[in-house]
């Protein structure tokens, strides 16, 4: 029996919680069981007693005053008492640094780590090898972040079988954001006719393909934290600002202090996107946000470039990523494509390091 903990129910960690009951009612369930033991988010927490939490009942429960007032050390050291670490994940769906933080220190007392958060992983290349180095322990717990590249596509899964079966990474490159994607797919598709480009952006964030904060996708540093994890996990020991990065926010808005304040001025931005927009067109080409992880050349670089409509970033879905491998193994490069952001999707590629955690701690 897998034990779960999440910190973080937005809207990633919720769908979690709606999968790990509809995998309760599966046959599978029975030999890999999982159960829900603790939630916390910023505010309060909460602990199963002598049964799981049902995940149906979780937000009664989290507003009742069964609650406690949220607290990280406090919500380990419970977690400690009541469940075995080894046999236990924390899940941590936030975005936030401080508790990216906390993994060593989780790792350290024998619990399995799981996350789409991240920060820790685009962090310091001293914190990325200290948790890289469990992959390779003994008997150590699981640090698993698939969700981190790709949301539920297996791209990291991916990467990380042709590394540990000896493949040499030349060049990983493609679409990395969901947001972008939509973004630019929506606005580029071949017609000048199409919404606002801060309209795109709200419907985007409505269908929860943003970070918690937009400014975050359309700085780009949100798609240069996945490039720095592909191009760690590849064999660049590179630290994030060592990436090209091309920031899409015009300069004016850029100081701009709330991401409200910020989805509120965009329009005043929208003609500066329509004549970008439009430039490409006129060449006969779409607008795309793209990651190059050229590794033979020690050259990484995230930024919009247009390309010709035979190229297959134009004719991709509004949403979806592409991320192409080319590799010793692959020089005609293997490459993965499909819905790159969303809750589902996310909470899918979570929930399958949550089975293989499973699976391993039977
Ligand atoms: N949306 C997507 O398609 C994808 C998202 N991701 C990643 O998934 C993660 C979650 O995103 P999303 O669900 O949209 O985020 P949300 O903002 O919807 O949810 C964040 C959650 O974290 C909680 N939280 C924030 N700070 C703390 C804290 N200090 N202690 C405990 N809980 C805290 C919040 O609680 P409270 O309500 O109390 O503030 C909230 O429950 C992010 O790291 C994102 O990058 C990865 C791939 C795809
Ligand atoms: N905001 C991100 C979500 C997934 O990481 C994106 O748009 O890709
Ligand atoms: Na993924």
């Amino acid at each position: 029996m897998l034990s779960v903990a999440i910190v973080g129910p937005g809207l990633v960690g919720e769908a979690l919680i709606k999968m790990i009951h509809d995998y309760s009612q599966s046959l599978r369930a029975i030999t890999v069981p999982i159960q829900l033991v603790a939630i916390t988010n910023s505010r309060k927490m909460i602990f199963g007693d002598s049964s799981p939490i049902n995940p149906n009942e979780w937000k009664s429960i989290i507003s009742s005053d069964k609650a406690q007032p949220a607290d990280i050390p406090a919500f380990i050291k419970q977690l400690a008492q009541k469940h075995v670490p080894g046999k236990t994940a924390i899940i941590d769906c936030t975005s936030n640094e401080s508790i990216a933080n906390n993994y060593l220190e989780w790792l350290n007392l024998g619990f399995n780590v799981i996350t789409p958060n991240k920060k820790a992983f685009s962090g310091s290349i001293d914190l990325w090898n200290q948790l890289r180095a469990f992959r390779t322990k003994q008997g150590a717990p699981l640090i698993l972040h698939e969700a981190t590249v790709g949301a539920g596509l297996p791209v990291l899964s991916t990467l990380n079988n042709l590394v540990d079966s000896g493949d040499k990474i030349i060049k990983v490159e493609g679409i990395l954001s969901g947001t972008l994607s939509f973004l630019f797919c929506e606005f580029s598709n071949g017609t000048l006719n199409g919404k606002p480009f801060s309209e795109i952006v709200k419907i985007a964030k409505a269908n929860g393909f943003t970070e918690p904060d937009p400014r975050d996708d359309l700085s780009g540093l949100d798609v240069a934290r996945k490039a720095t994890i592909l191009a760690r996990i590849s064999g660049a020991n590179i630290e994030l600002d060592q990436l090209a990065l091309e920031n899409i926010v015009p300069e004016p808005l850029r100081p701009t202090p709330t991401a409200d304040e910020f989805m509120s001025k965009l329009p005043e931005f929208d003609d500066h996107f329509s004549a970008l927009n439009k430039a490409a067109y006129e060449k006969g080409e779409v607008l795309r946000y793209v990651a190059s992880i050229d590794i033979e050349n020690k050259d990484y670089r995230v930024e919009l470039k247009s390309f010709p409509k035979s190229h297959p970033f134009a004719s991709l879905s509004p949403g979806d990523n592409i991320i192409s491998f080319k590799t010793k193994y692959f020089p005609n490069p293997l490459t993965i494509q499909g819905a790159g952001a969303g809750a589902e999707v996310t909470s899918f590629g979570i929930f399958c390091d949550i089975l293989k955690t499973a699976e391993v701690s039977k």
